[in-house]
């Protein structure tokens, strides 16, 4: 839908129409996730895309909703919608759930086209999307099916040991928060997220935020960030 929004601010460009409508993909986990969803309707404006990167526990979740509260963006949790595949039953439910469990990445196309398609259902064109890519094919993923790249990257930069602390004190029931998964989670996050991480570096779109402090601390030096944009 991505119909333009009143409060919209030209943190979004309109010059440009969107591929993430138009782009065709071969793989079988596309096509049975696609098999459910009508035929959008042609975006109106290119959306603005942030990607949110961090470790476990590096505070992306609590930060976002502190941006959706000012800057009015939507915020696309990956992990979110892959737990709500799990909670609905879905054909790829205890599939991903064993992946997370283990701590390990699940197939590019199956996330990738979760994002598209809350994507394509929201009125808004702005766009958090937490917790993705991890992994350069993850990103290679999202431009080849979404034909798009993020506008900017933010990265949560946060010592292990305060990421441990606080996913053992989150107190969410999520089946990743022990301590064998988190070790597993922080492996994976060290070998595979950094390549992506030093990608957006050389392109110039990562802001790197020191992690530790308060939540509102660390949200005076997201701030400035958006609200630059916005001007
Ligand atoms: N700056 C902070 N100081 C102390 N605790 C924090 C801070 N930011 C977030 N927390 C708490 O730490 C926990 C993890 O935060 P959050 O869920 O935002 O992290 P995340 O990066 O989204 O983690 P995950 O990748 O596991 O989803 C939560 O319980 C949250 O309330
Ligand atoms: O793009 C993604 C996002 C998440 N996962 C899996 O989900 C868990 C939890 O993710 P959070 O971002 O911490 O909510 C993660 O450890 C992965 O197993 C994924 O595979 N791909
Ligand atoms: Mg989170």
């Amino acid at each position: 839908m991505w119909r333009r929004v009143a409060s919209l601010s030209p943190l979004v460009s309109r010059s440009k129409p969107s591929k993430l409508s138009q782009e065709a993909c071969t793989f079988k986990v596309w096509e049975s996730f696609s098999s459910e969803s009508h035929i959008p309707t042609p975006p109106k404006v290119t959306p603005f895309i942030t990607f949110v990167l961090g470790g476990p526990g590096s505070g992306k979740g609590t930060q976002c909703a502190k941006i959706v509260e000012e800057f009015g963006f939507t915020h696309i949790s990956a992990g979110d919608l892959l737990r709500r595949e799990i909670a609905s039953n879905s054909a790829y439910g205890s599939v991903i759930l064993s992946t997370i469990r283990e701590g390990k990445i699940v197939p590019s196309q199956v996330t990738v086209q979760l994002i598209r398609k809350e994507m394509e259902s929201s009125d808004n064109d702005k766009f958090l999307i937490d917790g993705f890519p991890r992994s350069e094919e993850n990103r290679e993923a999202f431009e080849q099916i979404i034909g798009r790249e993020p506008n900017v990257v933010l990265f949560f930069d946060c010592p292990e040991q305060e990421m441990v602390k606080r996913v053992l004190n989150r107190n969410q029931g999520r089946v990743d928060d022990n301590i064998d998964t988190i070790k597993k989670r922080l492996e994976i996050f060290d070998e595979l997220n950094w390549p992506v991480i030093n990608h957006y570096s050389k392109t110039r779109k990562l802001h790197k935020i020191n992690a530790v402090g308060t939540v509102d601390d660390i949200f005076e030096k997201v701030r400035p960030i958006f609200a630059a944009l916005s001007k």
